[in-house]
């Protein structure tokens, strides 16, 4: 929602300070992520994707995939994008990159202590960025579970800077989350799999209730022909499509996850992830397959395997 403010203050909106939150999860909502992300989308009784959503001995066992953790950069926001000194059209919103490191596999539930902090702020002309870091605790134990970084790309809210430089913040090192550079080699794996046409609406009940995702007019409102699919589900999709074919079907393989959003999905389009294996780092790109189109790239650091390819 926009401030009640008249004018986009960036002095006023680095210096506010957001309020800690909690965030308290189970196995359902894990399995309902892990649908909303095409686990067993295919094939209901998919043995790679199955152990996401159903666990013989109870639910209590079911794996959590690790971009479960993007949930909680919506999650940990008590007032949504309400923020002093901060004007922009919800309509236009569009999440450009997304970046989490993972230092404990998650639960498969958990009531968790967010803490949350302006990252980051940019004008570029036509568009501002704003990116959020939040840092989730285990309620009780202290312990860091994990930390996402979410880079929002206002479109039309730029043009703020008062000098004849434009607006620069950012409080993180340099090399996190820059878009990557795709290797002109063969992919060491390419994964397949075609998105529903209700992907969106399935998602969705993972936290993220943006009308972009559901509403015909509001889509059009905001400049496409129909709702499109939510940034983080598409990363959700390449991301288990890595652990199946990199990482031997082990989520807790993953160490940190980075993705910059390069074009809309539509849902019910085919997701084409190729990834290239450099020491313990994935390179990897999704493509739309009906549109020949590169829609994310970034890479994934994982933990280690156990034997080669
Ligand atoms: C903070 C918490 C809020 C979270 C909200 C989450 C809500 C979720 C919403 C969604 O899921 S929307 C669906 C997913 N996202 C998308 O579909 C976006 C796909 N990407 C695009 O459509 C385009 O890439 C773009 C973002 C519109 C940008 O394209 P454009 O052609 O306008 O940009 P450029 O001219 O190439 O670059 C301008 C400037 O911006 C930088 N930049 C470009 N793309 C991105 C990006 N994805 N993320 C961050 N920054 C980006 C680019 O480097 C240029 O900067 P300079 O080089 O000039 O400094």
């Amino acid at each position: 929602m926009t401030t009640s403010d008249s004018e986009f203050n960036p002095d006023l909106l680095i210096a506010h300070k957001l309020p800690e939150t909690r965030y308290t999860y189970n196995e359902r909502d894990v399995a309902i992520y892990a649908l909303g992300v095409g686990a067993c989308g295919q094939d209901a009784v998919d043995s790679d994707e199955l152990k996401y959503v159903y666990h013989e001995n109870g639910q209590e066992h079911i794996q959590v995939l690790p971009t479960f953790a993007s949930l909680l950069t919506l999650g940990s926001l008590s007032n949504g994008l309400d923020l002093p000194g901060f004007k922009y059209d919800p309509s236009l919103l569009l999440h450009g990159q997304q970046y989490i490191e993972i230092y404990r596999p998650l639960p498969s539930k958990a009531s968790l202590i967010n803490k949350v902090s302006l990252a980051g702020l940019q004008d570029k002309g036509k568009a501002a960025i704003l990116e959020l870091e939040t840092r989730s605790y285990e309620q009780g134990s202290d312990e860091l579970l994990c930390m996402n970084r979410t880079t929002a790309f206002l479109r039309g809210a730029g043009g703020f800077s008062n000098s004849s430089q434009p607006f620069s913040y950012k409080n993180y090192p340099s090399n996190q989350g820059l878009a990557v550079k795709i290797p002109q080699t063969q992919p060491s794996a390419v994964c397949e799999e075609r998105t529903q046409p209700s992907q969106a609406l399935l998602y969705r009940l993972s936290g993220d209730y943006n009308p972009l995702h559901s509403d015909p007019a509001f889509a059009k409102l905001a400049g496409f022909p129909r709702p499109i699919l939510h940034g983080l589900c598409t990363l959700g999709f390449a991301i288990k499509g890595i652990i199946k074919c990199i990482c031997k079907g082990d989520p807790s393989a993953v160490k940190t996850i980075s993705g910059r959003f390069l074009a809309t999905v539509f849902p019910g389009e085919t997701l084409i992830t190729e990834m290239w294996l450099q020491g313990l780092r994935v390179i990897y790109q999704t493509k739309v397959k009906e549109r020949n189109k590169a829609v994310l790239s970034g890479y994934v650091d994982i933990r280690g395997l156990s034997s080669s390819l």
